[in-house]
């Protein structure tokens, strides 16, 4: 009988994001919650103190007994990580890779068993409860372990359920997006600068109207085109400013940053496929 407990193999930004939504949204108790990464006990050290999880270099002692497995390392170290794990991990747990890219089936080969693999494309908002994740699995995974792990991810934030083949193009737009807003952000602080802003009154403007326009998006039942339209008065400034971003093509540039991010995790999934694989066919 497993413990309840959730396992991180992986401790960077994206096991964080969600360590610190699951603890501080109240969701789980941080004695239930183990992390483990590939060297830094610094690292370890940080997040124990920081969120009260268990923390250790041993990896049997980390994913063995846990119910749910998070997968948090880079695409490029899976095949490593899960070698240091597969000996300890059986069919009873579940697997959720964040690794953009990853098939499940590249992940079931590499621990050379059947299991039953969830795949999620979160997103850091998740460190606020505001992610918006997406799921799919394989075909081992019972309707109870998708319920489970929805509910995880619920807690910090949406579940929209996807097909796997689909979850490149939700990586290439909500599991990049935080830093496309963040980039908007910048060039909006830089411009507030620019026109005469002081940088903190510019960068709390900034926030409270991004935040605004998307409760606004989440809430009403307007298109975004007829939301665009209200702030634009004939002859006024939004048509005056958004004539500039039709001159700079910057719908255009949107398309192409989400097409080659989603390119880039699809690539991502061959290449690895690929090298991890060599040795497992
Ligand atoms: N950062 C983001 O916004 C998002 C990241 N992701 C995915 O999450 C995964 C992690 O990304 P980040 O947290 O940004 O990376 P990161 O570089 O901050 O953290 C990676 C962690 O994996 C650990 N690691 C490396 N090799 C390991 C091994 N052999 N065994 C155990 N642990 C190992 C490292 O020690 C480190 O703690 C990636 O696969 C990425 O595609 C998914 C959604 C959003
Ligand atoms: O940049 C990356 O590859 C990861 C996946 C989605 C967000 N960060």
């Amino acid at each position: 009988m497993h413990m309840n407990t959730i396992a991180f193999v992986g401790a960077g930004s994206m096991a964080e994001a969600i360590i610190n939504g699951l603890v501080n949204g109240g969701v789980c108790l941080p004695e239930y919650i183990k992390v483990t990464n590939r060297s830094s006990m610094e690292r370890l050290d940080f997040l124990n103190q920081a969120y009260g999880v268990s923390v250790t270099k041993n990896k049997q002692e980390t994913v063995g007994g846990a119910s749910i497995i998070i997968l948090a390392m880079k695409p490029k170290d899976v095949k490593a990580g899960i070698e240091s794990i597969k000996d300890y991990v059986d069919s009873s747990q579940v697997i959720i890779s964040v690794l953009a890219g990853i098939s499940s089936e590249t992940i079931r080969k590499l621990f050379g068993k059947e299991l039953s693999i969830v795949r999620a494309m979160p997103n850091t908002s998740a460190a606020l409860q505001r992610s918006a994740t997406a799921l799919a699995c394989n075909s081992a995974v019972t309707a109870d372990q998708l319920k489970q792990a929805a509910g995880l991810f619920e807690a910090i934030g949406t579940v929209t359920h996807v097909l796997e083949h689909q979850l490149d193009a939700v990586t290439g737009l909500s599991g990049s997006g935080p830093a496309y807003i963040y980039y908007i952000a910048e060039a909006l602080e830089k411009a507030a600068e620019e026109t005469g802003l002081e940088k903190e009154t510019a960068k709390a403007l900034i926030a409270q109207t991004l935040l605004g326009a998307a409760e606004m998006l989440l809430t009403s039942e307007k298109e975004p085109a007829v939301l665009r339209k209200e702030v634009t008065s004939p002859g006024g400034t939004t048509e005056a400013g958004i004539e500039k971003l039709e001159e700079y093509k910057v719908s255009e540039a949107i398309a192409a940053c989400v097409k080659k991010a989603k390119e880039r995790s699809h690539e991502l999934g061959e290449i690895f496929a690929k090298n991890a694989l060599k040795e497992h066919t």
